[in-house]
């Protein structure tokens, strides 16, 4: 028998059977009569016999109106956390600390926390000091950068859409405030976001600017703490994107971009059309994106190129090779019997000729390599007709090396002209800042390679997170005596070391089966992470 009063706060344990089935919060409403109304945090009233409540339980006074660091939380468990998480965003506080991580709700609004006013107030503070931000996240990483010398990173973690790519740019946009030098550097550091997302995002179901490769930027800052470079690394661009795309997908935004945002002649030039007559872009039958001015966006990618040093020949042959494989997509094939064997001929058409111009090949060797296999043994060439699911498999696998070379070759570029070396003399005292922000968990209703790939490189820093905040923190409290009580967590290790762990695992085998012509896979990776976390 639970007693209840009128403005009591409970938990409600509802058992709806739902994937994320836990308590929900709730408060007394009505308790004059036999039956206590309650009104749940989702605005649904339940009627309850207090002689028959063993579902309801009272909430921890923390839990009722919320706190900023959830290590407060008398109730420290899931519904806790979530409910937490919750009053605070319907107050449109996004940011909340469990200790020293930050955790961030996706407000898809733009709130006015981010202005040089907030960067001001959050600057040269101890956490804790402001209420939770991303600004003081940034701020105590320069701090303990500059107080210590010692270098830091920020791990950002969190499923595909929660918010990681946005909360790596405030991050860099309040360590180049603070550093405060408004150089040429900061300005070059500031502008390879918009390039790199031209060239490695896209539409998916889950985010309109999904990150579809994994980043590190490292920058570094002189003896003063300004900002004097930085540099790029990029990981396992989802190259398949550049060839099929879901429903309601759609290819990497520079093409786009390119068709909406260039001149009649320049397109002319490259024989380009619009985006739905390419079958590269159109497959998701999504071409455009609401929200997203793809003629504004090429106009902010060209700036962006002129500020990383991106001169205009290179900038042609970029636009040539994205024309190229816009053509390639259209090439037709018709199959042909060779032999007994099953082959196929590439269809002379505009197409080809356009795209044999555009890469600076003859378009009979353009033809020839697309439909057959050469070997050469012994000095001796063997060349053999590959039929027509083979050459176009072909004919993809060559557009996405094209795209691939293409995207890191655009990275190196940035790179040289945001990188500097570290002189001897400069190796001691130059420190730095590590921003890891990597394509978010995924799972859609056929997941494939990319989604098993992707998910996987989360599971790793999922493991980053329990090694650290567990596992590590656990073995210190050991070897310093100190009195402690087990929490038990969930270890994803097992999980790792199936999929990856040498010499047989889940890799390997996929690897050996790829091996043999005709094999297909569809793992199933179910992704538990909504929040960003940093
Ligand atoms: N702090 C924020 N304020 C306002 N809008 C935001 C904020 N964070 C994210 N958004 C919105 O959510 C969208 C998705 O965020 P973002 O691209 O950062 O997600 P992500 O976690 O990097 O996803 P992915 O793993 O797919 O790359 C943004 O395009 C933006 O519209």
């Amino acid at each position: 028998m639970v007693i209840l009063r009128q403005g009591d706060y409970v938990w409600m344990d509802l058992k709806t059977g739902r994937e994320f089935d836990v308590p929900i919060g709730a408060v007394v409403k009505l308790c004059d009569s036999g039956q206590i109304q309650v009104v749940d945090d989702e605005g649904n009233e339940h009627w309850i016999f207090p002689h028959n409540a063993s579902h309801i339980k009272p909430m921890h006074p923390t839990s009722i109106h919320g706190v900023e660091d959830m290590i407060r939380l008398g109730d420290l468990n899931e519904a806790g956390i979530l409910r937490n998480l919750l009053i605070r965003y319907r107050e449109h506080l996004i940011y909340t600390y469990t200790g020293s991580i930050l955790v961030a709700v996706n407000p898809y609004q733009l709130l006015p926390i981010y202005s040089p006013e907030q960067i001001r107030l959050y600057t040269n503070k101890k956490i804790g000091e402001m209420p939770p931000h991303i600004f003081a996240i940034a701020d105590n990483c320069y701090y303990n950068m500059q107080r210590n010398n010692r270098d830091q990173c920020c791990i950002i973690s969190g499923e595909s859409g929660a918010g990681k790519t946005e909360s790596t740019k405030l991050i860099l946009q309040f360590l180049a405030a603070i550093s405060g030098q408004h150089s040429w550097i900061e300005q070059q550091v500031l502008e390879a976001n918009p390039i790199l997302e031209a060239f490695g995002n896209a539409k998916t179901i889950r985010n309109d600017n999904s990150s579809r490769f994994g980043k590190y930027i490292d920058i570094h800052f002189n003896k003063r703490g300004a900002i004097e470079g930085a540099k790029i690394e990029q990981y396992l661009l989802e190259k398949s994107r550049v060839c099929r795309q879901a429903q309601d997908e759609r290819n990497y935004h520079v093409f786009y971009c390119m068709l909406k945002g260039m001149t009649p002649e320049q397109k002319k030039k490259l024989g380009l059309g619009k985006a739905t007559d390419y079958n590269y872009l159109a497959m998701g039958n999504c071409t455009t994106c609401d929200g997203r001015d793809d003629s504004k966006e090429y106009a902010n990618i060209r700036s962006a190129m002129k500020v990383l040093m991106f001169t205009d020949t290179e900038n042609w042959e970029i636009s040539k090779l994205l024309a190229a494989i816009l053509h390639m997509g259209n090439l037709r094939y018709e199959a042909r019997m060779y032999d007994n064997l099953d082959a196929c001929e590439v269809v002379r058409s505009a197409s080809l000729i356009t795209a044999a111009s555009l890469l600076e090949v003859d378009p009979q060797d353009v033809m020839n390599c697309l439909t057959s296999r050469t070997i050469i043994t012994r000095g001796e060439t063997v060349s053999t007709p590959l039929s027509m699911e083979q050459a176009l498999d072909v004919r993809d696998a060559f557009v996405k090396g094209i795209y691939g070379r293409l995207f890191v070759w655009i990275v190196e570029k940035i790179n040289a002209a945001i990188y500097r070396p570290p002189s001897h003399e400069l190796q001691s005292v130059r420190r730095s800042i590590g921003l890891l922000d990597i394509f978010g968990f995924e799972n859609f209703t056929v997941n494939s390679f990319e989604q098993l790939c992707i998910n996987f490189a989360n599971e790793n820093l999922q493991q980053f997170f329990v090694r650290h905040v567990f596992k590590l923190e656990q073995e210190e409290y050991n070897l310093e005596n100190i009195n402690w009580q087990h929490i038990e967590f969930t270890d994803n290790q097992d999980a790792l070391d199936m999929i990856a762990v040498k010499p047989m695992n889940i890799i390997s085998l996929i690897d050996e089966e790829s091996k043999f012509p005709k094999v297909g896979f569809g793992p199933t990776v179910h992704p538990s992470h909504p929040l960003c976390v940093i």
